[in-house]
Order: structure tokens, then sequence, then C-alpha cells
């Protein structure tokens, strides 16, 4: 696991850390755990599939399977809830655009997107420390991947400007942990 995706705060939170090297699925692990009647279909690009694969202990293989799945082109599967975490800062509001188009096809009324992302406090609210974080993490989505991070305001707007079917329902983070959950329902 590299520096950007470990440390305080990063954890599936409130959960005890699954020990999988990688973070492929360590949400969907964490939750499993807790909702035994949920299932999971983890997507992602051949190579990280592979690993994933590799990696699913015995016990773990009725509720999570791994699927490949480019998420630039239509998404084949009809589920109650998208789970993006720490997709979108990858990628400037052009691609973050494309990628939730993708889902429109199969979006079922009511059906929930949720963006587990950092979400940018106003200038001066964050202390120094959490501050210097998080723009250092938007500095480094420039320079590696033209992404960014975004505030509450940026969520919206782009949610607003990919489809106004969007229903935007607000953030949340908890207390432990630094990421943001952006709700989201499909309201057609
Ligand atoms: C920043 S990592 C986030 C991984 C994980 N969700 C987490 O929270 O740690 C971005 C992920 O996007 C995947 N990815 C990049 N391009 C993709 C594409 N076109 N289709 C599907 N997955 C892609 C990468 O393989 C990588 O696993």
């Amino acid at each position: 696991m590299g520096w950007f995706n470990s440390g305080p705060g990063l954890e599936p939170t409130g959960l005890t850390l699954v020990e999988t090297p990688d973070s492929l699925a360590r949400q969907s692990l964490a939750i499993a755990r807790r909702h035994g009647s949920v299932r999971f279909i983890v997507q992602d690009r051949p190579e990280t599939i592979a690993d994933g694969i590799k990696r699913l202990r015995s016990e773990s293989k009725d509720q999570i399977t791994f699927t490949e799945h480019d998420f630039f082109e239509a998404q084949p599967i009809v589920v109650d809830v998208y789970l993006f975490r720490w997709i979108l800062h990858d990628w400037s509001d052009t691609y973050a655009i494309k990628i939730l188009r993708a889902l429109i096809p199969v979006l079922k009324k009511n059906a929930k997107v949720i963006l587990n992302e950092f979400v940018l406090p106003p200038p001066g609210v964050a202390s120094a420390f959490t501050n210097k974080i998080l723009r250092t993490m938007d500095l480094s989505m420039l320079e590696l991947h033209n992404g960014k991070e975004r505030e509450v305001d940026d969520w919206t707007k782009l949610l607003e400007f990919c489809d106004a079917r969007f229903q935007f329902d607000g953030v949340i983070r908890l207390p432990e942990s630094r990421l943001g959950i952006v709700h989201t329902t499909w309201t057609a």
C-alpha cells in the first residue's frame, strides 16, 4: 500500500482493518464483515482484478466477487449501490463526468451512487495540519493525473453538470476518517 492510501483516518472507518496488502476490496471486506447480507462486486482493471482474486480469502468468496471493467465503458451490472472510493480525484471534471455518465443506462430509480473522497473544507476552516495534508493531495493529483480534490460545491456542480437526475443528498465525514462520503440518489 502506498503513502497515498495508508495512514490514520484512511482505514475503513470504525472497522477492523483487513490484512490485505493491497487496498483493493478493503472497503468491501470491512462492510461485508459487518453486514452479512450485502453482496459486493469489485470492478477494476484486469491486472488489479487478477491480484484481488489471488488474495481474497475463501471465507469472503460468497460475499465478494471480482470482475474486470473499464469505468469509461457502459456499466453492465445493475445493483442498488455504486461505491467509488478514491476514483474521481484522479480525474479532471471532463473524465469524472464520463465515469459517472457510464452508469446512467443501468441506474434504477433510487439507486445510490456513493463517492468516498476527500471533501476540501473552505479555506481557514480545518486545522493547519489537516489543510496541509488536503492541499498537498490536491496539488499531487494535479501533478500526477491532472486530477483534483474537490470542495462540496465542486461535487454538487459536477453532479449537476453530469446529469440533473443525480440528486445530491449531502456529505458526511465520520470523525475518525479523513475522507468524506458524498451521497447521491438517481431520481429518474
Ligand atoms: C486511487 S486507486 C483507488 C483504489 C481503491 N478504490 C482505494 O480506495 O484504495 C484508483 C483505482 O482505479 C483503477 N482504475 C484506473 N483506471 C481504470 C479504468 N479505466 N477502469 C477501471 N478501473 C480503473 C486503478 O486500477 C486503481 O485501482
